[in-house]
């Protein structure tokens, strides 16, 4: 009987009634507007309180209130009102320009960091994660969750620290983990200029699509791993171009919710290393 009452137009107006509410509580985050959000909140709630207690005059005076607040809103809140019709206007082309701008300014944090690093010969491993989840190997490491910043990953790299040892691993919005252990490569045709922290960030670029860049303490030169390759001596501009692409790039269209389930389940259990090597044989051949 209920059921037949309910058309399948009810659940999309709903759907859209929230999602337009979803939408326009986005845009009052962080601006003023959203201290009055919450106070309409309250107020709503203590005018159903005084309703269900049939207090009669509390209900009154609180309508009336909630008319001039109506009235009033559009006339204090104008500033916010026009930013919020204009962005949902040009939301698209704002989001590109506000996404093309952070990658140039994360850019920046990392390439002058890296910079710094080299000149003063610290020793260091970022590794950039893509597609490939790295939580096998940020687990049991330091978990940061910090913004990339040049000072915060000279500092996570000072030596003598206790997270200089080991590899950073972020990703296009944060720094996830410091002092993170890599599986070093198999390779075993490497020069023998190549120490651990050059085979580690090898390691990694083989297991994943994962980038890495290393500051040698010995040289004091910035190199590239990617896909078990290494590039020395990399140039501040070839770094700097590596990094632009690498936070310019949008994630992936989101894999379907039974790829993350499986993603996630197989985090909570990870495979043995053997039988993760298995695995990449049996693709490989
Ligand atoms: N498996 C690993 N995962 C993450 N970091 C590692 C790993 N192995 C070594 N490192 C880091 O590398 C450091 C040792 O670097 P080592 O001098 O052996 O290598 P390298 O490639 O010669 O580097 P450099 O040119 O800077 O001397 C360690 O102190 C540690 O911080």
């Amino acid at each position: 009987m209920f059921f037949d009452m309910i058309h399948w137009r009810d659940f999309l107006d709903i759907a859209i009634i929230a999602f337009i509410f979803y939408r326009a509580l986005l845009l009052l985050v962080d601006t003023r507007a959203m201290q009055l959000v919450k106070g309409l909140i309250v107020l709503g709630l203590i005018a159903a309180l005084a309703r269900l207690v049939h207090l009669e005059a509390l209900s009154w005076v609180l309508g009336r209130l909630f008319g001039v607040i109506v009235i009033a809103i559009p006339i204090v809140f104008q500033p916010e009102l026009r930013r919020m019709l204009e962005e949902l206007g040009r939301g698209n082309i704002l989001r590109r320009k506000q996404a093309e701008e952070r990658a140039g300014q994360l850019t920046d944090e990392v390439t002058r960091a890296l910079e710094y690093l080299r000149s003063q010969k610290i020793g260091a491993i970022l590794v950039f994660q893509r597609d490939t989840g790295l939580k096998d190997f940020w687990r049991s490491a330091v978990k940061l969750n910090g913004e990339i910043s040049e000072d915060l990953i000279v500092t996570i790299f000072w030596p003598g620290t206790p997270l200089h040892d080991g590899a950073v691993i972020l990703d296009r919005e944060k720094i996830i983990a410091a002092a993170c252990y890599l599986p070093l490569t198999e390779n075993s045709n490497l020069s023998r200029w190549i120490g651990t922290r050059h085979r580690a960030a090898l390691g990694i670029t083989e297991v994943s699509d994962a980038m890495a860049l290393v500051v040698s303490e010995e040289r004091g030169e910035v190199a590239l791993a990617i896909n078990g390759h290494l590039s020395r001596r990399l140039r501040e501009d070839q770094i700097r171009r590596l990094l632009l692409h690498y936070f310019s790039a949008m994630p992936r269209r989101s894999s379907p919710w039974w790829e993350t389930l499986k993603k996630e389940l197989r985090n909570l259990w990870p495979a043995k290393e053997s039988d993760r090597k298995e695995k990449e044989n049996a693709k490989g051949n």
